[in-house]
C-alpha cells in the first residue's frame, strides 16, 4: 500500500489516498501505522476520500484511532496532496469534513506552493456544542476547572473538534506532560477535549502548546491555534489576527469580524513517500 507522509509545523501525518488504495479498518491502520517504532510515525492519518457535498472528502484519526472531526494542520497537507499529485488542477477546492465543508486555497509565488490558507468556517462557542458539561448553551469564557487539585480558568470553543484554552504565565515552563492527560479525559468533556497552553506576548503573537486529544503532545495544532485565537478575543487579551508560535513552527490565526469566520494559514510539506504492507 502506498502513502504519503507530511507534516505542518512539525504536526505530522501519514496520508492514504483511497481512491487509490484500500483501506478495510480506518481506525486499526492509524494505530498501526502511527507508531514511530513499529509502523511509518505520525500524529495522526488522514484519508482522501470521494465526497457528494464537496471536492474532496477528508477523514482523520489519532494515533490511539480515534476519529476527529477536524485536523487544521492535516487539512493544509491534504489540499497540498490533492494539487501536487494532480488530482485536482484548482488551487482552492471545498473538503467535506466532520466540521462541515472546509475551503483550502493553496498559497502559489513564482509556480512554488509557499503555504495554505484555511477558511475554518465559524467556531462554536455554545457549551453543550463543544461539548462541555455544566454551562447549558451558554458561552464558557474564563470558567473554573479542577485539574489534580489545582483550579485553573478554561475558555472552551470548537473547531469541530472540542478545545480547552488555558492561559498561562509561562508557556515553555506550563507542566503539560503531568497535566494533559487530566485535562483530555476530564468529566466535563463527554468526547474529551484538546487542550491548549497559552502565553500571550502581544495582542498579535501568542506562545502556544497543546496536549491532543487521541494524540498527547504534538509539535502543533491547528484547530487548537484557531480555538486559541478566539479565546484570545473573547477574554480581551488578542486582536482578531494573531500569531500563534508552537513548537514546530507558527500559524496566523484571523476571526473575522464580518463573516465569523476564522482563517488560518500556514506551511505544508511533504516529507516522504513510500510503501507498507496493507
Ligand atoms: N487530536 C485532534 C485531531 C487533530 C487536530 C490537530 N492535529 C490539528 O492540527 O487541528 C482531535 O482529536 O480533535
Amino acid at each position: 500500500m502506498r502513502f504519503s507522509k507530511w507534516q505542518g509545523c512539525g504536526n505530522d501525518f501519514v496520508l492514504v489516498d483511497c481512491f487509490k488504495e484500500n483501506v478495510s479498518d480506518f481506525a486499526a491502520f492509524a494505530k498501526k501505522v502511527c507508531d514511530r517504532h513499529y509502523g511509518i510515525g505520525g500524529d495522526g492519518v488522514l484519508y482522501v476520500l470521494p465526497s457528494d457535498k464537496a471536492d474532496f472528502r477528508m477523514r482523520i484519526f489519532n494515533t490511539d484511532g480515534s476519529e476527529a472531526e477536524m485536523c487544521g494542520n492535516g487539512i493544509r497537507c491534504f489540499a497540498r496532496y490533492l494539487h501536487d499529485f494532480g488530482l485536482t488542477e484548482k488551487e482552492e477546492f471545498t473538503v467535506e469534513t466532520g466540521a462541515g465543508i472546509l475551503v483550502p486555497r493553496l498559497q502559489i509565488e513564482a509556480g512554488k506552493v509557499t503555504g495554505v490558507r484555511v477558511d475554518m468556517g465559524e467556531p462554536v462557542l455554545e457549551g453543550e456544542k463543544i461539548p462541555v458539561t455544566g454551562f447549558g448553551m451558554n458561552r464558557v469564557i474564563e470558567e473554573d476547572i479542577e485539574v489534580k487539585g489545582k483550579t485553573y480558568k478554561m475558555t472552551c470553543v470548537s473547531m469541530g473538534n472540542p478545545h480547552c484554552v488555558i492561559f498561562v504565565e509561562d508557556a515553555e515552563a506550563f507542566p503539560i506532560y503531568e497535566l494533559g492527560a487530566s485535562f483530555e479525559s476530564h468529566p466535563a468533556f463527554p468526547r474529551k477535549t484538546n487542550t491548549e497552553f497559552v502565553e500571550v506576548r502581544d495582542r498579535q503573537h501568542v506562545r502556544m502548546r497543546v496536549w491532543e486529544r487521541g494524540a498527547a503532545v504534538t509539535l502543533a495544532c491547528g484547530t487548537g491555534s484557531c480555538a486559541t485565537g478566539v479565546a484570545g478575543v473573547l477574554t480581551g487579551r488578542t486582536d482578531r489576527k494573531v500569531e500563534v508560535e508552537l513548537d514546530g513552527g507558527k500559524l496566523t490565526v484571523e476571526w473575522d469580524e464580518a463573516t465569523n469566520h476564522v482563517f488560518m494559514t500556514g506551511p505544508a510539506e511533504l516529507v516522504f513517500t513510500g510503501e507498507i504492507d496493507g
